[in-house]
C-alpha cells in the first residue's frame, strides 16, 4: 500500500472487477452501490453484446441516485480491446466533470484486466489523454465463480467453442482467460462460496494462492462484500500488480525456497543448460503431472537450436509458442544490427561460453508437487551425453511447427 500525495488525493479513484461469465461482479457491484456510505458514485458497465443486461440489473438493483449519480452503458465490445479508447473518453468525461467521489467499472466476463489498466496508467499520445493525472487507479479485483471455476480451469474448449468470444481472430481458451484475470488483481473475491463445501475451498483457495501469492483474498457469497474491501483501498500499484503472478514470483526470488508450506502450495524452477530431445518432450507434455496447475517458461529443444520456445501451462491446457531467437544463434551481422555491435550484447549472468543464453527454465506450481519425480522426468527428456556428441538435425521432431 502507498502513501498518497495531496495530489494523488485529489485525484478521482477507479475500482475495476473483472472476472469470467456469471462469477458475480454485476451482484457485488449491486451490493457494494447499495452499501455505499454517501458516497457519489460513476458506474461503468461494460457488456460484449449490445443489449447490456448487466447495466439494467445495476439501473434495477445498484440504488443509483438519478440526480447525483451516473450509470454509463458501454456495450457491442470490450473496454480492454475494442472500446478501449471509448473508455479513455468516458472517463476522462466523468473525471472532469468532478462531481463525483468514485468510479466503479464492471468489465465484460471475457475481459483481460492488464489491458484495463494501462488504460489508467499510460499517456494516449494519439488522443491527447493523460487518465494518471485525472484519475487513481485504486484497485484492480477479479471475481471468482467458487462452483464453476475447475471446471472451467479443466476444460480445452476456447472462448469460441463456447460462442463467448469477442470476435474474428478471438482464439483464447477459457482457462488462458480466467487465468489471466487471476494473475493480475489486487483483491481476489472467491465467489459462491454458498454453493461449495469447507473443503472444496480450501482447496480453491490454496491453487489461487498459487497462481496469485499477492492478493488479498475474499470469500464471499451473494457478493456480500465490505465495500471498504475494493473501494479506497490505494492497493494498486502497476508494477506490482504485473510482477505478481506466481510464475514471475518464483522466477524472481533470489534463494529459492523450495516448499512455500504456508497455504500447502510448493513451487520450483527447473532449469537446464541441456536441450529436450523434441520426441521424448512431447511424450512428457502428454503425461502431464495432474499436481502441477501453472507452469510457464522458456524451453531449449535441439531441433530448433536457433529459437527460443515460450511454454505456458494452466489447467489442461498446454500451450507452445515461438519466443525469439536466442542470441548466441544470431549471426554478427544480426549482432550488430540489433545491439550496435557485435562483441558488446546483453549477456545473461548464466551465459555458457558454449551455448551461450539458450537454456530451459521452466516455474511449476502446484499442489503437493513432488518436485524430485518431476525433475527427475523431465531430465529424461534431456539429450542424452551421446546424443549431444549427434547430429540433431536428424531426430525426429513431432512438436508443432511454428509460421
Ligand atoms: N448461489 C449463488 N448465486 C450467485 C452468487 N452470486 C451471484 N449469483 C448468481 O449468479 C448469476 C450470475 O451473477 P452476476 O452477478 O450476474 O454475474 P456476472 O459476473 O455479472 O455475470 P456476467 O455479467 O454475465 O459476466 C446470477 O443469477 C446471480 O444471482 C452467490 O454467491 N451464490
Amino acid at each position: 500500500m502507498s502513501v498518497l500525495t495531496k495530489e494523488e488525493e485529489r485525484k478521482i479513484p477507479v475500482t475495476v472487477l473483472s472476472g469470467y461469465l456469471g462469477a458475480g461482479k454485476t451482484t457485488i457491484l449491486n451490493h457494494v452501490l447499495n452499501n455505499r456510505e454517501g458516497l457519489k458514485v460513476a458506474v461503468i458497465v461494460n457488456d460484449l453484446s449490445e443489449v447490456n443486461i448487466d447495466a439494467e440489473l445495476v439501473r434495477d438493483g445498484g440504488g443509483l441516485s438519478r440526480t447525483d449519480e451516473k450509470l454509463v452503458e458501454m456495450s457491442n465490445g470490450c473496454i480492454c480491446c475494442t472500446l478501449r479508447d471509448d473508455l479513455l473518453q468516458e472517463v476522462e468525461r466523468l473525471a472532469r466533470e468532478k462531481r463525483f467521489d468514485y468510479i466503479l467499472i464492471e468489465s465484460t466476463g471475457i475481459g483481460e484486466p492488464l489491458p484495463v489498466a494501462q488504460t489508467f496508467t499510460y499517456v494516449d499520445e494519439e488522443q491527447g489523454i493523460d487518465l494518471s493525472q485525472l484519475t487513481r487507479l485504486d484497485c484492480m479485483v477479479t471475481v471468482v465463480d467458487a462452483y464453476h471455476f475447475w471446471q472451467d480451469f479443466n476444460t480445452r474448449e476456447t472462448l469460441r467453442d463456447r460462442n463467448q468470444d469477442a470476435g474474428e481472430g478471438d482464439t483464447r481458451g477459457v482457462v488462458h482467460l480466467l487465468t489471466d484475470q487471476v494473475e493480475f488483481c489486487d483483491v481476489l473475491i472467491i465467489n459462491k462460496c454458498d454453493m461449495v463445501s469447507e473443503d472444496e475451498l480450501e482447496k480453491l483457495e490454496t491453487a489461487l494462492r498459487g497462481l496469485q501469492p499477492r492478493a488479498r483474498i475474499i470469500r464471499t457469497s451473494h457478493g456480500i462484500v465490505d465495500p471498504k474491501d475494493i473501494l479506497n483501498t490505494h492497493l494498486f500499484d502497476f508494477e506490482e500488480a504485473s510482477r505478481s503472478a506466481g510464475w514471475i514470483q518464483e522466477l524472481q526470488k533470489d534463494h529459492h525456497t523450495p516448499e512455500t508450506e504456508e497455504y500447502g502450495i510448493s513451487s520450483f524452477v527447473y532449469l537446464r543448460k541441456i536441450p529436450f530431445h523434441p520426441e521424448r518432450l512431447l511424450r512428457w507434455l502428454g503425461s502431464w503431472p495432474k499436481e502441477v496447475v501453472r507452469s510457464k517458461g522458456i524451453m531449449w529443444v535441439a531441433t530448433r537450436n536457433s529459437m527460443a520456445i515460450s511454454f505456458s501451462q494452466a489447467g489442461v491446457s498446454r500451450q507452445l509458442s515461438p519466443a525469439g531467437l536466442w542470441v548466441a544463434a544470431l549471426t554478427a551481422e544480426e549482432k550488430r544490427l540489433y545491439f550496435g555491435s557485435e562483441h558488446d550484447f546483453p549477456k545473461s549472468p548464466d551465459w555458457d561460453d558454449e551455448w551461450g543464453d539458450r537454456v530451459t527454465k521452466l516455474v511449476m506450481i502446484g499442489v503437493g508437487l513432488d518436485r524430485e519425480k518431476i525433475t527427475r522426468s523431465l531430465d529424461e527428456a534431456l539429450l542424452t551425453e551421446a546424443e549431444m556428441r549427434s547430429n540433431w538435425r536428424l531426430f525426429n521432431d513431432p512438436l508443432p511447427k511454428f509460421q
